[in-house]
């Protein structure tokens, strides 16, 4: 997928998602997850990209290797960018996942990119502490994941801003680092619990920002979606 800023399109019809994608003109990257996803199934994919999209689907997937790659095989078919499963999956279940994209992928189509999940933006360190058993730094946590993602074939990760820089120096500059938790300065943490700016983010290294309620909730979308990207392009690495 290029770099521009993924909007995340969290929304329960395909109508909604629709009548929101009016408000910005041209050709975006969109994530879609599992609330758009899981309600309407693979029709949706078609028509957001019929429309021009690029199109990260989310559906963080993580259960027995096999289960996972054959569900790849299928995914493959979709014609999405990138998809993605939980690192915690293990080293068997991601590399299963990436031979399912490899052979589900149609000829002459380039396969989607495939990055897992480390430690979701929603964690805290405490709350992995004790909720996950995982002893020592969250950093150390996402660092590990990231290692054993890689490891695995993978193109990349999703972790916070906050742990993209130590990403970059132990998986190089062309292992994606995909950052969801992006606000921009003044507005709400919702449930996230490791957020940035845009600004930061092209500081810290990601490749790629998601972004979804600061735009989709904001009074004027396209403004938001605006500010985001000049921030994400003007900044330097
Ligand atoms: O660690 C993760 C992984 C995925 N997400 C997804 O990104 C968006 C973020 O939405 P905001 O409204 O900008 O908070 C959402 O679709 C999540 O499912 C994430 O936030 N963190």
């Amino acid at each position: 997928m290029n770099d521009s800023p993924i909007i995340a399109l969290d929304f329960p019809a395909p109508e909604e998602a629709a009548a929101f994608l009016r408000t910005i003109p041209g050709s975006l990257s969109v994530k879609i997850g599992m609330e758009l996803y899981l309600q309407n199934g693979p029709s949706v994919i078609e028509r957001i990209r019929e429309a021009g999209h690029d199109i990260f689907l989310d559906l963080k997937l993580h259960d027995i290797p096999n289960t996972v790659g054959q569900a790849m095989k299928g995914l493959a078919r979709l014609g999405v960018g990138m998809v993605n499963v939980h690192a915690a999956g293990g080293r068997e279940m991601m590399e299963r996942a990436l031979e399912g994209l490899e052979a589900g992928t149609p000829a002459g189509r380039k396969r989607p990119e495939l990055i897992a999940v480390t430690q979701l933006t929603s964690t805290a360190e405490e709350q992995m502490r004790q909720e996950q058993g995982i002893s020592g730094t969250l950093e150390e946590s996402v660092l590990r994941y990231a290692r054993l993602a890689q490891e695995s074939g993978l193109d990349g990760v999703v972790c916070s801003v906050h742990e993209a820089s130590a990403i970059r120096s132990l998986c190089g500059d062309s292992f994606l680092k995909v950052t969801p938790g992006i606000r921009l300065a003044g507005s709400g943490t919702q449930d996230q619990k490791r957020i940035a700016t845009p600004e930061e983010a092209r500081k810290a290294g990601s490749t790629h920002i998601v972004v979804g309620r600061t735009i989709t909730k904001a009074t004027d979308p396209a403004q938001a979606y605006n500010e985001v990207k000049r921030q994400w392009e003007e900044s330097i690495r």
